[in-house]
């Protein structure tokens, strides 16, 4: 996968990209992890990559020139248009499921806004999708696109080792993930579950399941609205439900 990042402070991005999980993919070489200046761009001799607002008011925006000539510069000779991303905080929430989808494609462009946001025409013409990473204001988009770019990398296939896997992750099944224990078996006299110490290993999934459920019902209920449960495990929710509230 490529992955291309415009932004104004590309230094930001060093420390992240060179570190971990992405810093270990980038060396296998399972993705190309780029920073581009939009301000490299600029079509004016002060470089300036923003301006006022039409009709007054606090902030500058960021113009629509420099960023459309960097995402057709890095798109330029593609056959299919590249998802670019905007992250604003009036996006879409993102979420697992926008991460894997964003795993698939080949190429990723991200945009990293700053100061009051950018110029409308922006969204309108170039972005594909729009991304906010909560309900919250921040500095820039930098922070936002790290978040997004660790969660879409840490999916591709080969990027994980089987120390870590994805695929019992919470929100991956639609459920939160069960508790982990590891050595010592008592700790401070606080014991692990006898059944993990068992090494019956159905008997074991059936635990971590029913914790998943059980944790899911505790803490985030409305994941379990369309999490992919069987009759069975339906039922057994309602029960503890009722048994909870009465
Ligand atoms: C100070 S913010 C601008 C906020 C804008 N005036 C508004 O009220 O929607 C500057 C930039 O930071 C980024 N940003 C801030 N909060 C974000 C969030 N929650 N999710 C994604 N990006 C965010 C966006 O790129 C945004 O253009």
């Amino acid at each position: 996968m490529r992955i291309d990042v415009l932004t104004l402070f590309p230094d930001m991005f060093d420390g992240v990209f060179g570190s971990s999980i992405l810093g270990k993919a980038r060396e296998k070489g399972i993705v190309s992890l780029r920073t581009v200046n939009f301000r490299d761009y600029a079509n004016n001799k002060h470089n300036t990559v923003d301006d006022y607002p039409f009709g007054g008011g606090g902030g500058m925006v960021l113009k629509p020139e420099p960023i459309f000539a960097a995402v057709e510069e890095l798109t330029a000779g593609e056959d299919a248009r590249p998802r670019v991303v905007l992250m604003c905080p009036q996006g879409e929430p993102f979420t697992q499921r926008k991460a894997e989808e964003l795993s698939k494609e080949s190429h990723l462009v991200f945009v990293c806004g700053h100061y009051e946001g950018y110029d409308e025409r922006i969204r309108e013409h170039l972005i594909t999708d729009e991304i906010s990473i909560g309900d919250y204001v921040l500095t820039g988009g930098e922070l936002p696109a790290m978040v997004v770019i660790d969660s879409v990398v840490r999916l591709l296939p080969g990027v994980l080792g089987n120390e870590q896997s994805a695929v019992t992750d919470s929100f991956s099944t639609g459920l939160l993930e069960y508790p982990h224990y590891t050595r010592p078996a008592t700790f401070r006299d606080w014991t692990v579950p006898d059944v993990l110490l068992s090494g019956h290993h159905e008997k074991i999934a059936s635990w971590r399941r029913e914790q998943s459920l059980l944790r899911t019902l505790e803490r985030r209920p409305e994941l379990l609205e369309t999490a992919d449960l069987t009759p069975k495990e339906r039922e057994w929710l309602e029960r503890r439900r009722a048994c909870e509230e009465g």
